[in-house]
């Protein structure tokens, strides 16, 4: 299995990670069937429409506030949860909560930031699932804005980011000008009691 070199820490990517019909499925499903809307953000006083569409989905009780956006959780479907257990077994994490992400083009796109709200504890596990068209996903260091990192992520593609990569660097999926198809991005978290 290879593995993304991110000093000190190694991500583990998975490609192809699902069969391939089962990936096509899941795509299909998820489009069809997760509520997606297209939040609202407040940066510096001022409510911007944000550059994707999003759902965010959670067992039931827990509660996430992201990035300055307080998220109503959907409902988790049965049909994901043999996926969460999945992916879990894979990244050693029992997730109790997904981010989906759905960028419609190029345009569609996320700034730079860490997943480390405080209700995912000091060092949380994150797994990032990929289908549809691929985008280019970027780590900057959150000192030394010099090192960097771009990995593509295609269709059907689990790129795991182990304990301690949130603390020390950024992510972020620029947007791009090249034709791209839709992408839909699942990421895989557990919340803690906070
Ligand atoms: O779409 C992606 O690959 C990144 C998503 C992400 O960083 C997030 O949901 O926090
Ligand atoms: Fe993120």
């Amino acid at each position: 299995m290879p593995v993304y070199e991110l000093p000190p820490f190694q991500l583990p990517f998975h490609h192809p990670f699902l069969a391939p019909e089962e990936a096509d499925e899941l795509l299909a499903l998820l489009l069809e069937r997760i509520p997606w809307k297209q939040d609202r953000i407040t940066l510096f006083g001022r409510e911007h429409l944000i550059p994707r569409e999003q759902c965010w989905i959670a067992e039931d009780g827990l509660n996430y506030r992201y990035s300055g956006q307080t998220l109503e959780p959907a409902q988790w479907p049965d049909w994901l949860r043999p996926l969460a257990r999945q992916v879990g077994d894979i990244a050693g994490e029992h997730f109790n909560s997904v981010l989906a992400n759905r960028y419609r083009d190029g345009s569609d796109s996320m700034g730079w930031h860490s997943d480390d709200e405080p209700e995912l504890g000091p060092s949380p596990v994150i797994a990032s699932l990929s289908l549809g068209g691929t985008r280019r996903f970027r780590f900057r260091h959150r000192e030394d804005h010099g090192r960097t990192l771009s990995i593509d992520l295609p269709h059907n593609s689990l790129l795991v980011m182990p304990a301690g990569v949130q603390s020390h660097w950024h992510h972020a999926l620029p947007k791009t000008r090249k034709p791209v198809s839709p992408r839909i991005n699942l990421t895989f978290r557990r919340l803690v009691d906070a």
